[in-house]
């Protein structure tokens, strides 16, 4: 039961972006984190995966079926992508967002939410510990609840991978820790595949089962976060130097440096 990205190629115009990329299989259950440089093109990525941008050539398969095959609809239904903007101004509550989500997946334009769906969005709330949120407007929440409250709208979808950008470009240490988690637990507890998108190699080193890093349209490395930190291609990448350290506690740190020649 996985996740497969085989020989993507995907340019923008003339400029090629992903360049023959292979992610090898990603677990149900399994948290990955996606690391590079700006403009490496992980959103690029995420966008061909959901079905949001159409690839040159490569494929996607879920548990070994081509996504190509699916129609736009039944693809979203499988793998939702949370961009890296998550600002919102419209004046419902957290519950109301989920729940809209939720009605999202039904066909036609269904006023009445069936009992099944109300019960699916309290759980999420729950899930993600946002039962005090429940009734606040979602433009009065903080940059990390507002972001709790849209992985709720992808896990109320009951996706089978979910694909998120820079889920904690936001937030502060604690909430950065709590969203990671977060989305940890989600992954195990529903058994699906998740990816995300993330800056902070200590932060991937933490969470993460796998790390895939990526370089001009590939994927330069990737595997067990020790390992990958550890290879000459995290520094080639990034074009600095990577010192790793265990902690008192146990955890791996990254310290990138600048290399003086
Ligand atoms: N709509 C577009 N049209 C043309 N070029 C684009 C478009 N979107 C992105 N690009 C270019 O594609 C490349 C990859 O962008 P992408 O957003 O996928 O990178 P990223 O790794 O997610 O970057 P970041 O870490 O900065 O979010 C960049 O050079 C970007 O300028």
């Amino acid at each position: 039961m996985t996740l497969t990205v085989q020989d993507l190629h995907f340019s923008y115009g003339s400029a090629p972006i992903l360049r023959g990329l292979g992610t090898g299989e990603l677990a149900r259950g399994s948290l990955a984190a996606l690391v590079g440089p700006n403009g490496s093109g992980k959103s690029t990525l995420f966008r061909c995966v959901a079905g949001l941008l159409r690839a040159k050539s490569g494929s996607v398969r879920l548990d070994g079926h081509d996504l190509a095959a699916l129609s736009t609809r039944e693809r979203a239904r499988k793998v939702f992508y949370l961009s890296q903007d998550t600002e919102a101004r419209v004046a419902l509550s957290v519950f109301d967002v989920i729940l809209l989500a939720r009605k999202s997946l039904h066909r036609g334009f269904a006023l009445a939410a069936s009992v099944d769906d109300v019960r699916a969005v309290e759980a999420v709330i729950v899930e993600l510990g946002l039962e005090a949120f429940a009734s606040r407007d979602i433009g009065t929440l903080s940059g990390g609840q507002r972001q709790l409250a849209a992985i709720g709208q992808a896990l109320v979808r009951e996706p089978d991978a979910l694909l998120l950008d820079e889920p904690t470009s936001a937030l502060d240490v604690r909430r950065q820790l709590d969203v990671m988690a977060t989305i940890r637990a989600a992954t195990r507890r529903r058994g699906i595949v998740t990816m995300v998108a993330i800056h902070d190699l200590s932060l991937a080193a933490r969470f993460a089962d796998h790390i895939l890093v990526m370089n001009q349209g590939r994927i330069a490395q990737s595997g067990e976060p020790h390992e990958v930190l550890a290879h000459p291609a995290v520094s080639e990448t990034y074009a600095v130097g990577v010192h790793l350290e265990r902690s008192a506690r146990g955890t791996l740190l990254v310290e990138p440096y600048i290399q003086v020649h």
